[in-house]
């Protein structure tokens, strides 16, 4: 069966269908990882967009319940070189194939991954269709032209109500814009009290928990597109401490009046280098992210700039020293990836308990 991958410069890929059947539209991005695929299949932040993974073989140690990052697929496809159909791990409880028609994910194989990287690397991502089905391709040209990617991606996937994970360690509020398992499995670890709260939720309604400190987590589209979630930041900061992941990091930055852009082609990975400038070591990140923050929009923000990427001199992590807060734009939680980074959830504890210590009151 036959499957074709169209891409909005007019560039025609026709492969092979794997997964489920019909057609599917979104963002085409690349992930460099060479494992991983099934944490980035249901990593939140990817909802609306389609994958391709530059690793030229995918599905050879199946899927298993351990793997999941929340509990479905957010991607609209996955292109892949070759894809194999017969997994082999002790721990695979399907196949890739077998995943992606129960996640309604439709998928191509066979095609030149390089060279789509190449074109997404060069030109930039952008608007893509994959389709199992006969659509004429001039049909299929205009209603790509037609398709707009989601501006609201977060309200897809934020938790509908507050929830709590019960520890007997410090209490963490979790702002939710589309947290992965590997968040709250990091913060979990550490004994803390979890309350996931939904991503629109008031400064005063977070503070009714009594948190010792508040995660902003990773999660999908232009944090540009959320003011109303930066205003409630704006009222938390220098109240308790807070620490942001990927698009909590964007968020935090913008609260303090910094500014984020797109990137090209933004990074997506496991094998990204970042700097701790404090410290002059290099870390191995795990990375998922499209937009950036402005390092020249820091000035007068008040936000120190603590981390870059050591392959493009981006802005990779900020500190608010007087406010206890900091953020990173990758994934310390790791999932998948290595984890070099693990080492800041415990210092968001210290800071915590810091924070109490300097007597400072939460609400
Ligand atoms: N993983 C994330 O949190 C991604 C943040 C944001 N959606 C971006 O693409 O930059």
């Amino acid at each position: 069966m036959t499957a074709r991958l169209l891409l909005e410069d007019g560039t025609l890929f026709e492969g092979l269908h794997f997964g489920a059947s019909g057609e599917s539209f979104g963002e085409v991005v690349f992930n460099t990882g060479m494992t991983g695929y099934q944490e980035v299949l249901t990593d939140p932040s990817y909802y609306g967009q389609m994958v391709t993974m530059t690793y030229p073989l995918i599905g050879n140690y199946g899927c298993t319940i351990d793997d999941l990052e929340s509990t479905r697929s957010h991607v609209r496809g996955l292109i892949v070189r070759e894809y194999e159909p017969v997994p082999s791990h002790f721990k695979s409880e399907s196949s890739i194939h077998d995943f992606l028609v129960r996640e309604g994910v439709v998928a191509i194989a066979g095609i030149d991954t390089r060279q789509l990287t190449r074109i997404l690397r060069v030109h930039g991502t952008m608007r893509g269709v994959i389709t199992s089905l006969d659509t004429p391709l001039e049909e299929l040209k205009r209603k790509l032209l037609d398709y707009t990617l989601p501006t609201d991606q977060i309200a897809h996937v934020t938790t509908k109500a507050a929830y709590r994970l019960p520890g007997e360690g410090l209490r963490v509020v979790l702002l939710d814009f589309g947290v992965k398992m590997g968040v709250l499995r990091s913060l979990r670890a550490r004994g803390c009290d979890v309350v996931v709260m939904p991503a629109y939720s008031t400064a005063q309604e977070i503070m009714a928990w009594g948190p010792r400190g508040v995660m902003m987590s990773n999660g999908p589209g232009d944090p540009a597109d959320l003011p109303e979630i930066v205003d409630t930041l704006r009222e938390l900061i220098g109240r308790v401490p807070i620490f942001g992941i990927c698009m909590g990091h964007q968020l935090l930055c913008l609260a303090r009046g910094a500014q984020t852009e797109k990137l090209r082609f933004g990074h997506r990975g496991v094998n990204h280098p970042v700097k701790d400038l404090r410290t002059g070591r290099v870390y191995m990140t795990s990375q998922n992210h499209g937009y950036v923050v402005k390092e020249s929009s820091l000035q007068d923000t008040g936000l120190l700039l603590t981390h870059i990427n050591q392959n493009d001199g981006t802005v990779e992590g900020v500190w608010l020293k007087q406010e206890s807060a900091f953020s990173v734009q990758y994934h310390p939680e790791a999932r998948p990836g290595p984890d070099d980074s693990d080492a800041l959830f415990d210092e968001f504890i210290q800071l915590m308990e810091q924070f109490s210590r300097g007597g400072v009151a939460h609400v």
